[in-house]
């Protein structure tokens, strides 16, 4: 009627400080008409595993933005670092992140990245993808030089895979793009099923 293409499809807004999930969005033609950071509380609940902590953060992101956003698309995501039943830190201290490093060393561990959508009527829709990797055996100087780099600083488990940690994963099952921060299939599928023309 007016002319606008998709002007139907209510606005997206992308729940998220990380530029990487804008990144990640933009890889699949999806450019939010707002970007803006959910704040919360991300400290797990005791006993709480990796996988429903990140659903619940996720959930948590995208139900503050809904409060003051009706009629609007909302997406979030949330990434989570697994060994076993244990969620490792989003790193903002070089102890905090040469720990990792050290359970990570050699050891099989997974990541979690929860997308969740609350469409413009208020439904609610989530996907978790999980990714199993394996690190190679790090050694001190290997350590020594990723925490001079400071590319662990706030990335979950203490370790990007897009960049020099890349080359310390030996084995990835699963999405590598939900590891950066924003599993690409799922998102997708969500946002199509929420209404949102792609
Ligand atoms: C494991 C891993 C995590 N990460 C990042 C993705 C996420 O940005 C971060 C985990 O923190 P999140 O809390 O998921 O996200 P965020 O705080 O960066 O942004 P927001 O909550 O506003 O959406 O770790 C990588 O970039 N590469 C990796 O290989």
């Amino acid at each position: 009627m007016h002319g606008a293409p998709h002007s139907d499809c209510p606005p997206l807004i992308l729940a998220s400080a990380s530029p990487r999930r804008l990144d990640l969005l933009a890889q699949i033609g999806v450019v939010p008409n707002h970007v803006i950071p959910a704040d919360i509380n991300e400290d797990p609940i005791a006993g709480e595993l990796p996988k429903p902590h990140a659903l619940r953060l996720s959930q948590e992101k995208a139900h503050k933005l809904s409060v003051n956003n009706s009629g609007s698309i909302i997406l979030a995501a949330d990434t989570v670092v697994g060994v076993g039943r244990r969620i490792l830190p989003k790193t903002e201290t070089e102890t905090e992140a040469r720990d990792c490093l050290r359970l990570l060393s050699g050891r099989g561990h997974r990541v979690y990245t929860s997308v969740c959508i609350i469409d413009g009527e208020g439904v609610m829709r989530a996907r978790v993808s999980e990714t199993r990797l394996k690190m190679k055996r790090l050694t001190q100087s290997e350590i020594d030089s990723y925490i001079a780099s400071d590319e662990w600083r706030g990335k979950a488990g203490g370790y990007g895979i897009q960049g020099r940690a890349g080359a310390f994963i030996s084995h990835i099952i699963g999405s590598y793009t939900g590891v950066v921060g924003l599993p690409v299939f799922e998102t997708r599928n969500l946002l199509l099923a929420s209404g949102y023309t792609l």
